[in-house]
């Protein structure tokens, strides 16, 4: 368990992490998800004790990272994967990083093995590709067997074949029961392998909520001939009813809320409307994460289309 309350973080006039709480709980993965320079990587580095928070504080498993005797037994984390020395092979770089932990040499190699790198254990770091690196940064934060995962952005540079795996890793750790926290700009990922989400913007919190309760039933689109008679009777039903796009020249299409598809076609029924689709849509998280982050967005793209 992640426990961030009241954290607040500084770099001279920028607010990087303003009052934020939020926790991580087990068995789960929690994806962290906010505009470039929204506080994540702050956030993760003072979970970390790698950053000092101005105000309230950040615990792993009730304690402060700093009072954990064997943190990476406790913690393993991920944050920038770049950060090795290139003269180093894997297995140099892992063994130096388990001696100083007290970690066995076995559970290099299973590590080593864990992430794909057996095949070049022994070659020299420097003329790895970035998805090589990230694989090698996933097997450090392993190393210690930790209940508590923080991964910064570990699909950076990995190809679908990794992507992939990256998902069915997060998703196997959650499942033993750790605490996984993971930070990505790729919604369609995150929407894969992600059970909660945690989303901020300039520091504060946005939402904390489940992913099925984000990207739930949006609304039903309806396609009739009669579309003003069905659209009258929906209504009268308690339904949201809206133009839906500009119709097809038989009749209008509808974007029904606050009723199902099945209610909808019973109705069409029961007023012997003629109805020839009949569509529950769901939002996407993309949709949903750019609509909440919208007002707190501080680098907007052009639209391609314009
Ligand atoms: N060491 C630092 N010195 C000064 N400002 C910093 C430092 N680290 C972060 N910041 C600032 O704090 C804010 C939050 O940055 P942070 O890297 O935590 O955001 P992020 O959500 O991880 O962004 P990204 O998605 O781009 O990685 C930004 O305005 C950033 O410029």
């Amino acid at each position: 368990m992640i426990e961030v309350r009241e954290l607040t973080k500084r770099f001279g006039r920028t607010v990087a992490v303003d009052g934020l709480t939020f926790h991580v709980k087990p068995g789960r993965v929690t994806g962290f998800l906010g505009p470039n320079g929204a506080g994540k990587s702050t956030t993760m580095r003072v979970i970390l004790g790698l950053d000092h928070p101005a105000g309230g504080e950040a615990l792993v498993g009730g304690r402060l990272y700093s009072r954990i005797r064997h943190p990476m037994r406790e913690v393993g984390a991920l944050l920038d994967a770049g950060a090795v020395q290139g003269g180093r092979t894997p297995l140099g770089h892992l063994s130096w990083i388990a001696r100083s932990n007290r970690v066995g040499r076995e559970r290099v190699v299973s590590v080593i093995e864990q992430v794909g790198l057996a095949g070049v254990a022994r070659k020299r770091i420097a003329g790895f590709s970035l998805g090589m690196r990230q694989r090698l940064g996933i097997a450090a934060a392993l190393l210690g067997d930790p209940g508590v995962l923080l991964f910064d952005e570990p699909v950076n540079g990995l190809d679908p074949d990794g992507v992939r795996w990256i998902r069915e890793l997060m998703r196997g750790l959650a499942a033993e029961g750790r605490t996984v926290l993971l930070s990505s700009h790729l919604m369609s990922e995150m929407e894969l392998t992600a059970d909660h989400l945690v989303i901020i913007g300039r520091g504060r919190l946005l939402a904390d909520t489940a992913m099925r309760d984000l990207t739930g039933v949006r609304d039903v689109f309806v396609r009739s001939p009669r579309a003003a008679d069905l659209a009258a009777a929906l209504s009268a039903a308690g339904g949201t009813v809206a133009p839906a796009g500009s119709g097809n020249g038989e009749g209008a299409d509808l974007s029904v809320r606050g009723l199902g598809p099945v209610e909808i076609g019973d109705l069409a029924a029961r007023h012997a409307i003629p109805v020839h689709e009949i569509t529950p849509r769901a939002a996407s998280l993309e949709e949903t994460y750019l609509r909440l982050t919208e007002a707190v967005t501080d680098h907007v793209s052009g639209r391609a289309d314009r």
